[in-house]
């Protein structure tokens, strides 16, 4: 097992080295719960930042016609690296991002399923036989790694969101250039350091610190890097789409979320409960896939309310290395001035606030579990990722007007319905304008299942066969006068 300060890096990892930036310049990165200064990462000046594209294209090349089962091979390792240090990553994720160890130690298991799942995959990416109308030609397809793929990811799942693109597109035969969330750059810097050790050491896989508007910018205008990888907030997601048009990026966009949660007349009240509890604090709230918005038929509403209030109520709030903490801190001071701000909002407009006082928070960043109850869609927590613990609930009576309120914004990531009725279940997944649906369930998403959104939650899949095809361009080809 390698050492906590052998995985805990202040350099970026480039070309297989690890580097500072001009002039020694940095950037603090702090701990969301106790707001001390836990380290620095280099700020990688435009030079730097061309050094690492360099390094990625010089790899392409090698990469690519590398055999399929030496790149599993190197993957695998990867994951053995991440099983070895699991403990390791998980301490320093919750250091720097702030979510309780237990979930940290449970997204360090995720990050590393994708690597796992896409080492195979890889070896099973095939191009398809054409049957000619012509018996003398011969026709078919080829799949081929797309090239240099530029990776930019947030902080609310700091290894997750990297190794759901990054194993996909080494699985491809792409090299990569990623840039994590200046919030929590060493669990991506201590994965480089597992993915040296795994044999990724010379250019394969890149991560470069700094300015995020500098490196995508450089990413974007480069012409050698083929396609763009973005997991972050909507507004960033448009930005970026532009930024990427003058050279046609591949563009892959896992943006912002508005789940709407919907408990149907006949579910079973117990799982529902359990279920949007775990669906909207997951992540201390800030979770693209958390339940924004509930709505509950009017016959089980009061009933809900209480049993979801008394359970919201229950969850212990703390410093995440606490193993009782259930919530830890979120990444923002401005974070919880805005879930406060969408309360008041709500409060105002007439709904009721539920829930302990935010003078009990334990520190600057906590924000308590709030739910608002009687939300209506004037209410900003509506239409906004509350990207909080704060819950919101309303009573519906009819199916159809309860399917067209839940549709009844931008975003179209994941929604969740609940229910016993095989035409209930019919109607909502087909009716639900969402790219992931869950039926008496949270638990929706792994390397083996397509994730992504409709609308404005995104562009593209990630995970399964559909997050491979993100990296890879399929040639057809024609073979005239091949006589049988
Ligand atoms: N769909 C998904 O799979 C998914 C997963 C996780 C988070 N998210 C979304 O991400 C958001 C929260 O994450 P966040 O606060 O890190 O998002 P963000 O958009 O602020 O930042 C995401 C990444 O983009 C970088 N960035 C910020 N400003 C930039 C700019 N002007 N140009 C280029 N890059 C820039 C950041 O440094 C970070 O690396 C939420 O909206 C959440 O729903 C979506
Ligand atoms: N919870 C999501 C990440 C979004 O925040 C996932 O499981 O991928």
């Amino acid at each position: 097992m390698t050492s906590e300060t052998e995985l805990f890096r202040e350099q970026a990892y480039v070309g297989g080295r690890w580097i500072d930036a001009a002039e020694q310049a940095t950037r603090a990165v702090d701990d969301p719960a106790t707001g001390e200064t836990i380290g620095h990462i280099p700020d990688l000046e435009s030079a730097r930042l061309q050094g690492a594209i360099d390094a990625a294209d010089a790899a392409f090349a090698r990469w690519r016609d590398t055999a399929v089962t030496t790149r599993a091979d190197k993957l695998l390792a990867w994951y053995d690296g991440m099983q070895k240090n699991r403990e390791t990553l998980a301490r320093l994720m919750t250091r720097e991002q702030g979510k309780p160890i237990a979930e940290a130690r449970g997204e360090v298991d995720y990050a590393a399923s994708f690597i796992r799942w896409f080492a195979e995959q890889g070896r099973r990416s095939n191009g398809v036989n054409i049957p000619a109308e012509n018996p003398d030609m011969a026709l078919g397809t080829v799949e081929e790694p797309v090239g240099v793929v530029g990776v930019i990811t947030p902080w609310n799942f700091p290894l997750a969101m990297i190794t759901r693109k990054a194993a996909a597109a080494l699985a491809a035969g792409c090299t990569v250039v990623v840039k994590p969330a200046s919030e929590t750059p060493f669990s991506a810097l201590a994965l480089a350091a597992l993915a040296e050790q795994a044999g990724l050491d010379d250019g394969e896989f890149n991560v470069v610190t700094g300015d995020a508007q500098r490196v995508s910018e450089k990413l974007c205008a480069d012409t050698r890097v083929r396609a763009l990888s973005f997991t972050g907030s909507t507004p960033i997601g448009r930005q970026l789409l532009r930024d990427g048009a003058d050279t046609v990026k591949r563009m892959s966009m896992e943006l912002g979320g508005n789940a709407p949660l919907i408990v149907c007349e006949d579910a079973d009240l117990d799982t529902a409960v359990e279920s949007a509890i775990a669906a909207r604090f997951q992540t201390s709230g800030q979770d693209c896939v958390a339940a924004n918005r509930m709505f509950v038929h009017r016959s089980l509403y009061d009933e809900f309310v209480e049993r979801f209030a008394d359970r919201m109520n229950a969850l212990a709030v703390g410093n995440g290395f606490d193993e009782a903490s259930d919530i830890g801190p979120l990444i923002h001071e401005r974070a919880v001035e805005k879930a406060k701000a969408l309360a008041d909002d709500a409060e105002d407009n007439g709904a009721r606030v539920i829930g302990r006082a935010q003078a009990n928070a334990p520190g600057a960043r906590f924000f308590m579990p709030t739910l608002l109850a009687d939300i209506t869609p004037e209410m900003r927590i509506f239409s906004e990722e509350a990207f909080a613990p704060l819950a919101a609930v309303c009573a519906f009576d009819d199916d159809d007007a309860v399917i067209a309120s839940a549709n009844d914004t931008e975003y179209g990531l994941a929604a969740y319905v609940h229910t016993h009725s095989d035409a209930r279940i019919r109607k909502f997944m087909r009716g639900l304008d969402y790219g992931m649906v869950g039926v008496n369930t949270m638990d929706i998403t792994g390397p083996h299942v397509p994730f992504g959104g409709m609308k404005q939650s995104g562009l593209g899949r990630e995970g399964a066969h559909a997050g491979m095809q993100e990296y890879l361009e399929t040639k057809y080809y024609c073979l005239g006068d091949v006589p049988v």
